[in-house]
């Protein structure tokens, strides 16, 4: 991996022109993406029909994947993948559950009520990747808060294939899914956030996707909600001399191989390991079966850095605010409160990426491109919204209306005023 060394501030100023050349080469797909979503906006369905055969070379017969079809994968599912898909659901259920938010109601000034309701978005469209591999683990992470939430109506999207892989069917029907449609990439969003003559509009969009994926939720915001910019898989190791090298390196190629634009990060204060790492990925990309993949993303977008101090460590690692981030050191839990910016965190030297990726039930839909500064990972927050509510008896009104009608000749509007004097002089 390309190896960067010096002050903190000259690290940091690499690192910053690393991305403002990433955001660069972004401008062509803001364009494509969106050319797509106006197409899709205008012809539907036939727009959608088009691009399944440009860019996944095929177009479904129908784009809604039949009960029958469905039905079929239960029956063609290797019954060690459906096993563990229900291990991996139980988990992400019993994870997701502590995050479930209750209303409340105030009731401690006279004749006066104030609460704060909490109610489940009506439809949701997730969208779960599926160009260049299957997401049967991204179905879980999408769908299963979102049934805690209490969605009623969940759309998913998803890529065509000529044979899906049966564990992508069955986690959406364990997990309670309403309607899969093959669509994928941009042109799902699209088709999402406006609707089509099959496909419904929904009211938010969730779930994780390539480039053209992440650029689309990003220009259809607003339009319908996002959960976040998911974009392609980002990993960023602390690690010192007490990590073991072998298994940092094949923690940086497990998400490097999801994308040539994945980012992989290693940030240490000993030289020996950085060495050692990267003698590690030589060897084992020999033989990833996606070595191809990964090798163009640790060639490109792969850095280490090598700092001093653990400060260092921390501070570079703050600025990068990855997507994963491992702290492979001993007593990795004390490092937690160095930590400002990540969308989940993983630690210890046992405490591989891919856990989390499957199995331990925290969410694997996160952040990325620095975005972990601001969004959270995928849950149960996501898919409800918040009804503030007032009532306010005639009495209540009459002592609080001074107050009010002075608030709003300073701000110049009588007609506020007058809404509360009318009501007072009743009184
Ligand atoms: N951040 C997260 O939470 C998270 C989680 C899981 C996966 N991921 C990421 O999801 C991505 C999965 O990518 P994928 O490609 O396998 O599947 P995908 O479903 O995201 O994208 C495939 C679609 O991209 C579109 N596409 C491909 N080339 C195009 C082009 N030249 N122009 C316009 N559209 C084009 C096609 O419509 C295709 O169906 C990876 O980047 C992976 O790292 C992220
Ligand atoms: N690492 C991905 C999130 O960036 C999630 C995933 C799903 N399957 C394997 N990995
Ligand atoms: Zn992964």
């Amino acid at each position: 991996m390309k190896r960067l060394t010096g002050t903190v501030q000259e690290i940091s100023d690499v690192l910053a022109a690393d991305y403002a050349a990433y955001s660069q080469a972004q401008n062509d797909v803001d364009d494509i993406v969106s050319s797509i979503i106006s197409n899709v906006r205008a012809n539907g369905d036939s727009a959608l029909a088009e691009y399944a055969q440009k860019f996944d070379g095929m177009i479904p017969e129908r784009l809604e994947v039949s009960r029958e079809t469905i039905a079929r994968a239960f029956d063609e599912i290797d019954p060690a993948v459906l096993t563990a898909l229900e291990h991996a659901k139980a988990n992400i259920e019993s994870y997701h559950k502590h995050q479930v938010e209750k209303g409340f109601v105030d009731t401690e000034t006279d004749g006066v009520v104030r609460g704060q309701l909490v109610l489940p978005i009506e439809k949701v469209g997730v969208y779960v990747p599926g160009g260049t591999a299957a997401y049967p683990s991204s179905v879980l992470m999408n769908v299963l808060p979102a049934k805690i939430a209490g969605v009623p109506e969940i759309y998913m999207v998803t890529p065509p294939q000529v044979n899906f892989n049966p564990a992508i069917l069955v986690a959406a029907a364990l997990s309670g899914v309403t309607k899969i449609y093959q669509v994928g990439g941009a042109q799902a969003i699209a088709a999402l956030a406006y609707g089509t003559q099959t496909i419904p509009k929904v009211d938010k969009i969730t779930g994780p996707g390539n480039v053209f994926v992440a650029t689309a939720k990003k220009q259809v915001f607003g339009q319908v909600g996002i959960d976040m910019i998911a974009g392609p898989s980002e990993i960023g190791v602390i690690a010192d001399a007490s990590a073991n090298a072998s298994y940092v390196a094949a923690d940086l190629l497990s998400q490097a191989e999801h994308d040539k634009l994945a980012r992989a990060i290693l940030v240490t204060n000993s030289v020996a390991l950085a060495d050692a790492v990267d003698l590690a990925l030589s060897e084992q990309l020999e033989s990833l079966p996606r070595k191809a993949i990964a090798y163009e993303s640790i060639v490109q977008n792969g850095r280490t850095i090598v700092t001093d101090t653990i400060d260092d460590m921390f501070a570079l690692m703050n600025d990068i605010a990855p997507e994963h981030l491992e702290i492979a050191m001993d007593n990795a839990i004390e490092y937690l409160p160095k930590v400002k910016h990540a969308g989940s965190i993983f630690l210890g030297h046992f405490t591989s990426e891919p856990i989390g990726d499957y199995y331990a039930g925290t969410n694997h839909v996160l952040p990325t491109s620095g975005t972990s500064r601001f969004y959270s990972a995928l849950g149960v927050y996501d898919f409800v919204k918040r009804s503030q509510f007032t009532y306010y008896s005639q009495d209540a009104v009459a002592k609080a209306s001074k107050d009010i009608t002075t608030l709003a000749y300073s701000e110049g509007l009588e007609g506020h005023a007058r809404a509360i004097e009318i009501r007072d002089e009743q009184a």
